[in-house]
């Protein structure tokens, strides 16, 4: 699929100040495995990355390599048994209740799915004005930050009136991202935002979600499968294969010209119109899949692992 191939233009280097806001050092998340006796599945092994003000980090990779438990452990929602999670300079992973609470309007999330993650019972207005209200803003403000939030993602006035069922999808993510602004945020982990929505609702979205950036100067860390999506939004882009990051850098040069065989492999698995040139891309995905598969026994070997998912440093984040 390809609702979106360019590169963002300029990759708004402007807005994103030079001092990393979000740090992820060396982070290790282990679940507990599955049967009697059954040793931690580690999830993530030792993953570091850093997000600027202003700045887009998108990370890639396929299902199950860890994405989503990276930006669940951002929000305080998996569970670290290795490494840190700073938020400007103060260390964020292992805080308490009270503590993460304190930072839920600075963080906050866009899910997948528009269809379960607002409240069908409540109507926009409600959905919108609750987070205000919680955090003691007069129903006057709150009323008047809702009309201003609903003009920012372009859905009508009267939309305050409905229910979420009464939208489409694409709208529906609008009203979620209403939400996730309501509090000012610093950053926004956008999990798959983009991936329920058909091919000019996603083009669509992404816009959005770039106009709030240049407006609001947030920085998203923005989950997706799809390197069409990460390379329209990202400056840049983190590339994640079993629970580690294989390749990072900036977004054009690591969506056009990746050194890591997994990620040439993603690259490849985008459809192309012409057939002659898609089954060529069959036959150097399969041969990238036997060579990820030597590098992987290499690596479990314990021989050569840290050479086999190395990255040129130069294109460091
Ligand atoms: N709560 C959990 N308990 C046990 N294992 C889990 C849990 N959540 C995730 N996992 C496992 O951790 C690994 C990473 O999952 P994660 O959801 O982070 O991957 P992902 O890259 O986001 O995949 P997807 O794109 O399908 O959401 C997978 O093997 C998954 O089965």
């Amino acid at each position: 699929m390809s609702a979106v191939t360019q590169h963002r233009p300029g990759a708004g280097r402007s807005a994103a100040t030079d001092e990393p806001l979000l740090v992820v050092e060396n982070l290790v998340v282990e679940y507990p495995g599955k049967g009697f006796r059954a040793p931690p599945f580690q999830a993530l092994k030792g993953v570091s990355l850093s997000i600027r003000a202003g700045e887009t980090v998108g990370l890639v990779g396929e299902s199950g390599s860890g994405k989503t438990t990276l930006g669940r452990a951002v929000l305080g929602l998996a569970p670290v048994t290795g490494g840190e999670i700073r938020y400007a300079g103060d260390r964020i992973s292992g805080i308490n209740k009270k503590q993460r609470r304190a930072l839920s309007d600075d963080l906050q999330v866009v899910f997948q799915d528009p269809y379960t993650s607002l409240n069908p019972a409540m109507t926009v207005n409600d959905i919108l004005t609750e987070p205000l209200l919680v955090a003691g803003v007069s129903r006057t403000d709150a009323n008047k930050r809702v009309r201003d939030l609903l003009d920012q993602v372009k859905l009508p006035q009267d939309a305050g009136q409905r229910l979420p069922r009464e939208f489409s999808g694409g709208q529906r993510q609008r009203i979620a991202i209403a939400r996730a602004l309501s509090r000012d945020p610093k950053v926004i982990v956008c999990d798959e935002p983009v991936s329920a929505l058909d091919l000019s609702n996603q083009a669509r979205v992404l816009d959005l979600f770039i106009e709030i950036q240049e407006r609001t100067g947030v920085a998203y860390l923005f989950i997706t499968h799809d390197l069409s999506v990460v390379r329209h939004i990202s400056h840049r882009v983190a590339v994640m294969y079993h629970g580690e990051i294989v390749e990072s850098g900036d977004a054009g040069a690591v969506t056009s010209t990746p050194e890591h065989p997994y990620t040439q492999r993603l690259l490849l698995a985008a459809p192309v119109p012409d057939p002659v040139r898609q089954l060529q891309r069959r036959a150097d995905r399969q041969r990238l899949a036997t060579q990820l598969a030597a590098q992987d026994e290499q690596a479990g070997a314990g021989v050569g692992g840290d050479e086999a998912h190395s990255t040129d440093p130069s294109r460091e984040a």
